[in-house]
């Protein structure tokens, strides 16, 4: 049997007697699109800052393609981006060269300080902008883009890293509804379209856009999984389930 793409085992976080991650495991595949949702405080942010490598796990695995993140650097480590829900663009840089920070782990360090890019990782800089809509905006420095196209550019930058699996920790919280559902029909489209078979697991306070736009559904409570469905069969019950008597009615 083939290892999944990306797989979380047992993962235990605690902060002092505070237990974040109790035990959660999930998977996802190749193409795959994973929402992870689950009330305040459930430990969705411990969790995506786990599998980003900016905190380390107290037990369990986080392992991709079968390989423990945790012990992976330089490029294969680089097969995981990060989207955040803040952008985290350089604000006097173009969109280009925010871009092109994907790829800073692909050059030479003294490539990466003098900012000197060869053709190719140009030329891919190019095309994940133009892949988010945005090859329009190059040159157009990131604080003058909307919240919405700055986070395409982040998205973008994610992609010039040519990852395998894109963590996006709440990517739609900052944008307007409208502009949400448009970075998240980007982000499905990301997984299901091309051979790349990215997967992306995304965290969201919104379970009408897991519903619309993710594969699959888990549900995070008190630092350990209760849900873990199908999208279309994620009805008001399940998240009755997952979110209690804070469960809110679903659009359709
Ligand atoms: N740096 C920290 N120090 C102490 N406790 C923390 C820290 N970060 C998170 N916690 C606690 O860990 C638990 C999980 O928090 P986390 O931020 O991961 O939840 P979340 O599901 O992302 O919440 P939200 O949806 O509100 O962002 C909470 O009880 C929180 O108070």
């Amino acid at each position: 049997m083939t290892a999944p793409l990306f797989e979380v085992r047992a993962a235990r976080k605690s902060y002092g007697e505070r237990v974040a991650l109790d035990g959660a495991s999930l998977r996802v595949e190749r193409g795959e699109m994973l929402a992870v949702l689950g009330p305040s405080g459930a430990g969705k942010t411990t969790l995506f800052r786990c599998l980003a490598g900016l905190a380390p796990l107290d037990a369990g695995a986080a392992l991709l393609h079968g390989h423990d993140v945790a012990a992976m650097r330089g490029r294969q480590r680089r097969k995981i981006a990060v989207v955040f829900q803040q952008f985290n663009l350089v604000n006097r840089l173009s969109a280009l060269d925010n871009v092109l920070a994907g790829r800073l782990g692909h050059v030479p360090a003294w490539r990466g300080w003098l900012r000197r890019f060869s053709r190719d990782d140009i030329r891919l800089a190019l095309e994940c902008l133009e892949r988010v809509g945005l090859l329009d905006h190059a040159n157009q420095r990131a604080d003058a883009l909307s919240g919405g196209q700055q986070q395409r550019v982040a998205i973008a930058r994610a992609l010039a890293q040519q990852p395998d699996l894109i963590i996006a920790d709440e990517p739609v919280a900052s944008l307007d509804p409208h502009i949400g559902a448009g970075v998240m029909a980007l982000l499905a489209s990301i997984c299901h379209e091309g051979e790349g078979g990215i997967a992306v697991i995304c965290s969201l306070h919104q379970p009408e856009l897991a519903r619309r736009y993710a594969d699959r559904i888990v549900g995070l409570r008190q630092g350990g999984i209760v849900l873990d469905v199908a999208a279309s069969a994620c009805d008001e019950a399940a998240l009755h389930q997952l979110y209690g008597s804070a469960a809110i009615p679903a659009a359709a």
